[in-house]
């Protein structure tokens, strides 16, 4: 099975969520590219892009995506617009497995109205845009994902279950 896994999707997909819960149960280091770059920044994501600006925060998931991938194995959660920013798309398909976790809108909106803070795309929609934003948005980085090796569906996961197609693709 690939021992070197991306995982992405659109913010409240659960990268973040399951890629910890996969990682520990296939004994894989884990990465959250958002993590690593919060630590290495010293703030949270929230501020990188007030104080240093989005192409700031695109350039570090750049570098940090080639940096965690020079590991032999790994699980790796992206920020829902890595794949759509610079050649990263490419060059995971070229390094492992790319996973895309799709629930739908409803699943992903539901989420996002409790963590808007968080996330600095969002964090001053009203929960009426908030839908319309992440309709739109998803529609124009579709493109990207869709070049996943593997696309997940369902609404309701398990660790089984995503074990299962997991190693299985
Ligand atoms: N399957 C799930 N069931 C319940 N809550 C979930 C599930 N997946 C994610 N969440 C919650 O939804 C929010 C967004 O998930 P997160 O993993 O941060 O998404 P992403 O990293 O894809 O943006 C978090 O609060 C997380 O705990
Ligand atoms: O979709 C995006 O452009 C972003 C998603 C976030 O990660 P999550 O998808 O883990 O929320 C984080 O990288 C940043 O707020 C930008
Ligand atoms: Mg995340």
């Amino acid at each position: 099975m690939g021992r070197r896994i991306f995982l992405l999707g659109f913010m409240g997909a659960g990268k973040t969520y399951w890629g910890k819960q996969l990682a520990e149960h296939l004994g894989l280091p884990f990465y959250d590219i958002d993590e690593v770059i919060v630590e290495e920044e010293g703030m949270p994501v929230s501020d990188i892009f007030a104080e240093k600006g989005e192409d700031y925060f695109r350039m570090r998931e750049t570098e940090v995506l080639k940096d965690v991938s020079e590991q032999p194995e790994f699980l790796v959660s992206c920020g829902g617009g890595t794949p759509c920013f610079s050649d990263n798309m490419d060059w995971m398909n070229n390094q492992g497995i790319t996973v895309w976790i799709n629930p739908s809108i409803e699943t992903m909106v539901e989420r996002l109205q409790r963590k808007k803070y968080k996330r600095p795309l969002i964090q001053d929609l009203t929960d009426d845009d908030l839908s319309a934003f992440v309709e739109k948005k998803l529609n124009e980085r579709i493109q990207f994902y869709q070049l996943s090796q593997k696309i997940i569906t369902a609404d309701e996961l398990s660790l089984d279950y995503l074990i299962n197609e997991i190693t299985n693709a």
